[in-house]
C-alpha cells in the first residue's frame, strides 16, 4: 500500500515537472529516456522477472516497434505517433512466432536464441533495402507540433505510457496467470503437475512483454526522427534493460522502475564524464557484475526486506480440523484409474516392470514396497513427469498416457510429492491459490488475490487448520505444515483422485493425525487416493486395499490383513520378523 502511495506521489511530482520547469529540455530529456528505459524493464519483467525466462534481446521489440511506424510513414506518410500502436501490435505477433518455437524448450536455449534473434533482426533490417532502405537508415519528418513546446509531447507520451505498462504488469501479476508464471519461476516441473500449461503460460507472457516495448519503440523512432539497424537492434539496449530490472529488482512491480532511473542515470553521467559508448558498456558490464554478486534480488527487495524483518512463524500446536460428521467412507465403486501393463526403463535398469494396477473409486489405495521398487516412477508415469515406455494408462474411462501433465490435472488427477516442492517464494495463500482446474482464459486472469479463488483457497487452508499462516511465506513453515499446504493445493483442482507420496514421511505425531483424518474426511467425501507410505502400520490403518511392489513388479495386491499375511510380501519387504505397532 504504502509503495502504492509513493508511485502516486512520485506520479505527480513528474506529471507537473515540465509545467513548473519549462525551460529545462536537458532533464526534461533524461527523465524521458529513464521513462523509456522503465517501459522496457518493466516490460522485460514479465517474461523474465515473473516466469523466470531471462530474454537478453529484448531491445528488438523496440526496434521493431520503430521500423514498423518508419515503415509505414516512409510509405504513405502517416504520421509516427497515430501508428504507433501498430508497433506495439507488430512486436507481440512476432514475439508469439518467436516464443511458440523457443518456448517449448527449458532453461538456457531461450536465452542465447533471444541473442540470435535481435542479431538476426539487424541482419534482416541491413539487407531488406527495399523495405527499410540498409544501413542508410530512414528519417522521418519532424514532430508537427510547435518548436516551443520541445520535447514536452514526448515527454507525456511515455509517461502515458510508463503508466499503462505498470498498471498492465500489476494487473498480471494479480491474476491467477500471474501466480502461474511465478509457479513456472520457481519450479516449472511442479507447475506443469498443478495444471499450468507451460508453455502457454510462456509464450502467452513472452508477447505481453513485448507489446508496450513495441508501442514505445514507435514514439521512440519520431523521437530520433532517424532510425538505422545498428541503433535499433543494439545488444547494448537489451543489457541496460537487463541492467535495470535486476539492479531495482527483477520480478517486483516498481524494482524495474527504479532500476531505470538509475542506471539512466549513470548512463548520462557516463556519456558527459566518462565519454559516451565505450565507457557505458565497461560501466554496464561491471555494475552487472556487481549486482549480481551484492544484489541478487536486486535494491528494492533488499529495502524491503531490511525496512520490514519478518515477524517469527509461531509453530504449531496442534491445529484442529474444522468441526466434521464422522462417515463412513464409501464403498469401492467403478475403477477409476487402471494401469495398464506399463514399463519404464532408466538406461539398463528396469524401474518400473510391467504393472498392471486398478483404483477404484472412493478407495484409499496404497502402494508400498522396498527403496527403489518403483513407487515414485510409476506416480510420474501416472500423473505425466515421466512418459511410459510401454503399456497404456486409463482414466476415468479416458486414456492419458498421451497427454500433457496439465491435461491430466484438468481431468482430475492431482499429486502431492515425496520431498514437499511448494513455491517457497510464494505466501502460503498464493501457494494454494496457484492450482488450475482448467485453463480457460476466464480462469486464468481470474484475481488470486480477492474473490472466489481466493475465497477457496482460505476455506482449504481453514480445512487443513493453517488459515492463520495463510499471509507467511511458505519457506517458513515446518516441514509438516508444508505437506499439509501441499495437501490443500492439490484440493484446489478438485480432483477426483489424488496420488499422495510418503504423506508421513517427516511429519510429527500430532500433525499425523491430523493429516490422516483430513484424508479420511476427504475420502468420506467421494475423494480418490492412491498412498505410497513406508509408515506401515499408518497404511494397515488407513488404507484399503494394499498394493506392493518390488523390482519395479507387482508382487501382491488384497485387503490390509491379505498382504500382511502375505509369504512373499514377508520376504520382499515387511521382513519375517515384522509385527505391526498397531493393529
Ligand atoms: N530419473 C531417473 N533416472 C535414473 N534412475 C532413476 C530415475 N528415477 C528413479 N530411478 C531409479 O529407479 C528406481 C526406482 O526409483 P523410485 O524412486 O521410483 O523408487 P521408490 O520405490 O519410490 O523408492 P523410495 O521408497 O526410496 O522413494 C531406483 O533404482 C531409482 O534409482
Amino acid at each position: 500500500m504504502r509503495a502504492h502511495l509513493a508511485a502516486l506521489v512520485c506520479l505527480a511530482a513528474l506529471l507537473l515537472y515540465p509545467v513548473v520547469n519549462p525551460w529545462q529540455p536537458y532533464p526534461q530529456a533524461v527523465l524521458l529516456l529513464g521513462f523509456l528505459l522503465a517501459i522496457q524493464a518493466t516490460s522485460w519483467n514479465i517474461i523474465s522477472g515473473y516466469a523466470g525466462y531471462v530474454s537478453l534481446g529484448h531491445s528488438m521489440f523496440l526496434g521493431l516497434g520503430s521500423y514498423t511506424v518508419g515503415i509505414l510513414a516512409l510509405r504513405w506518410g502517416v504520421n509516427p505517433l497515430w501508428v504507433a500502436p501498430l508497433g506495439g501490435v507488430v512486436a507481440t505477433v512476432i514475439a508469439v512466432l518467436i516464443g511458440s518455437v523457443v518456448l517449448r524448450t527449458r532453461g538456457h536455449a531461450f536465452v542465447i536464441i533471444t541473442i540470435a534473434m535481435l542479431l538476426a533482426a539487424q541482419i534482416i533490417a541491413v539487407n531488406s533495402r527495399d523495405l527499410t532502405r540498409g544501413s542508410d537508415g530512414i528519417t522521418l519528418e519532424l514532430p508537427f507540433w510547435h518548436r516551443d513546446f520541445q520535447n514536452i509531447p514526448f515527454y507525456y507520451a511515455f509517461l502515458l505510457l510508463l503508466v499503462l505498462t505498470v498498471l498492465f504488469s500489476a494487473w498480471i501479476r494479480r491474476t491467477k496467470f500471474g501466480t502461474g508464471l511465478v509457479a513456472i519461476r520457481e519450479d516449472e516441473g511442479k507447475a506443469a503437475s498443478i495444471g499450468v500449461d507451460t508453455t502457454r503460460f510462456k509464450v502467452v507472457a513472452y508477447a505481453a512483454s513485448a507489446f508496450f516495448i513495441g508501442v514505445a519503440g514507435g514514439v521512440y523512432a519520431y523521437y530520433l526522427t532517424f532510425i538505422n539497424p545498428v541503433g535499433s537492434f543494439a545488444i547494448l539496449g537489451s543489457v541496460t534493460i537487463v541492467l535495470a530490472a535486476l539492479a531495482g529488482g527483477r520480478g517486483t512491480l516498481y524494482g524495474p522502475v527504479i532500476g531505470a532511473f538509475l542506471v539512466n542515470l549513470v548512463s548520462e553521467a557516463a556519456t558527459v564524464y566518462a565519454g559516451g559508448v565505450q565507457s557505458r558498456v565497461l560501466l554496464f558490464g561491471g555494475a552487472l557484475v556487481l549486482v549480481v554478486v551484492f544484489l541478487p534480488k536486486g535494491l528494492l527487495p533488499a529495502v524491503e526486506a531490511w525496512w520490514r524483518r519478518p515477524a517469527p512463524v509461531e509453530f504449531i500446536e496442534p491445529v484442529r480440523v474444522r468441526e466434521r460428521v464422522p462417515r463412513p467412507p464409501p464403498s469401492p465403486g467403478d475403477v477409476l484409474l487402471s494401469v495398464r501393463g506399463v514399463s519404464k526403463r532408466f538406461g539398463g535398469l528396469v524401474a518400473v516392470d510391467d504393472v498392471t494396477l486398478d483404483v477404484r473409486q472412493g478407495t484409499i489405495t496404497a502402494l508400498i514396497g522396498p527403496n527403489g521398487s518403483g513407487k515414485t516412477t510409476l506416480f510420474n508415469l501416472v500423473t505425466g513427469g515421466l512418459p511410459a515406455d510401454s503399456g497404456e494408462i486409463w482414466f476415468d474411462g479416458r486414456r492419458v498416457d498421451g497427454l500433457r501433465p496439465w491435461r491430466r490435472c484438468h481431468l482430475g488427477l492431482g499429486r502431492s510429492y515425496q520431498v514437499t516442492r511448494l513455491f517457497k517464494e510464494m505466501t502460503v495463500q498464493e501457494n494454494v491459490v496457484a492450482p488450475l482446474a482448467d485453463s480457460r482464459w476466464r480462469t486464468l486472469l481470474s484475481d488470486a488475490v480477492h474473490g472466489h479463488e481466493a475465497e477457496r483457497a482460505r476455506e482449504l487452508l481453514d480445512l487443513v487448520g493453517l488459515r492463520r499462516f495463510a499471509g507467511q511465506p511458505a519457506g517458513a513453515l515446518s516441514y509438516g505444515q508444508q505437506k499439509l499446504v501441499e495437501l490443500a493445493q492439490v484440493l484446489m483442482l478438485e480432483p477426483r483422485l489424488i496420488l499422495l507420496d510418503e504423506p508421513a514421511g517427516g511429519v510429527n505425531p500430532s500433525l499425523l493425525g491430523h493429516l490422516t483424518e483430513v484424508i479420511r474426511e476427504l475420502n468420506a467425501s467421494g475423494v480418490t487416493f492412491l498412498v505410497v507410505e513406508h509408515n506401515i502400520p499408518l497404511v494397515l490403518d488407513l488404507c484399503d486395499p494394499v498394493a506392493v511392489l518390488a523390482g519395479g513388479r507387482l508382487i501382491a495386491e488384497g485387503p490390509p490383513g491379505f498382504v500382511r499375511e502375505s509369504p512373499v510380501v514377508l520376504e520382499a519387504y515387511l521382513g519375517d520378523d515384522w509385527q505391526p505397532a498397531v493393529s
